[in-house]
């Protein structure tokens, strides 16, 4: 027998009778109604956002070949030499088969972008909320903007397999030293990070050498967790070499462990186990 319409209400998967069917329908309790909005400045509802953003980022990322992140100062002009450098470094990077990502913001990253779509390879943006209007470059082929700093790093790391690290102030220190302590961390294993520029870095790295390591404050192989250079170049066979050396080190322990195998499986069959 089949029911009166009036006496039941599918809804999604719920199934109202009688009573129980509510007043409206679900898209009219969603279109019809504002409601107080206090909640879009809540945590959970922040949480929602977050998600999206990670969303974006991933569905815009996801397919990007081998990519180099390039950070630095976003402050720094055209006419400046280290301008220059930067979009060289782009240009060799696209010309090594490299996607270029920066923060696509103006100055060192507006460079790089603008040498790695010059030389045509792909030039990637991802932006930042600031508390002053800024768009991205115009020499981005896709880009992003991010509310949240934190979801932009994941994306930066999750997506390429080095870092390029030009000159810069607060906004690039935070990078570089992110990037070192993940691989200090063990948390990327796949991750060259390259200085560019020895006299505008070299007071640092000597920091480094001297003070971090006299103090103990780290290992004597981190300082070699960067590369400093001032060619472009260099740069990229520095990336290059860093990616033949990991695979054959992934390949050689893969290897090691096929052997163990192997010789595990011979002894449970000799022993008839
Ligand atoms: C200061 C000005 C614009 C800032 N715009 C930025 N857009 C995108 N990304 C940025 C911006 N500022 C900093 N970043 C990120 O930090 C690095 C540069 O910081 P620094 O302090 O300038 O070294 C850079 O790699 C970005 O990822 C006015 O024009």
């Amino acid at each position: 027998m089949t029911e009166s319409r009036s006496n039941v209400r599918r809804a999604g998967p719920l199934t109202y009778r009688g009573q129980a069917i509510p007043e409206t329908t679900t898209d009219q309790r969603l279109l019809d109604r504002r409601g107080p909005s206090d909640w879009v400045h809540t945590d959970p509802w922040r949480v929602m956002r977050i998600q999206s953003e990670f969303v974006e980022g991933f569905g815009l990322l996801s397919e990007v070949g081998q990519a180099v992140s390039v950070f630095g100062s976003a402050r720094i002009k055209p006419d400046s030499p280290y301008y220059a450098l930067g979009e060289r470094i782009g240009a060799k990077l696209a010309e090594a088969g490299y996607t270029v990502i920066t923060g696509g913001g103006p100055g060192m990253m507006e460079a790089a972008n603008k040498g790695a779509k010059a030389a045509g390879g792909p030039s990637i943006g991802l932006g930042i909320e600031l508390p002053f209007e800024q768009s991205l470059n115009e020499h981005i082929d896709m880009g992003v903007t991010f509310r949240y700093f934190f979801v932009r790093k994941t994306m930066f790391v999750k997506y390429s397999q080095a870092f390029v690290v030009l000159p810069g102030g607060f906004g690039t220190l935070d990078e570089l030293f992110e990037a070192i302590t993940l691989v200090q961390t063990g948390k990327v294993t796949r991750f060259p990070v390259v200085l560019v520029g020895t006299e505008f870095w070299g007071g640092l790295v000597e920091w480094i050498r001297g003070r971090l390591l006299d103090e103990g404050v780290i290992s004597p192989s981190d300082p070699d967790l960067m590369y400093l250079t001032d060619d472009a170049d260099e740069v990229v066979e520095t990336i290059r070499k860093a990616h033949v050396d990991l695979e054959r080190r992934r390949f050689e322990a893969e290897q090691v462990e096929e052997t163990a195998h192997e010789v595990q499986d011979a002894q449970q069959a000799g022993n008839g186990t």
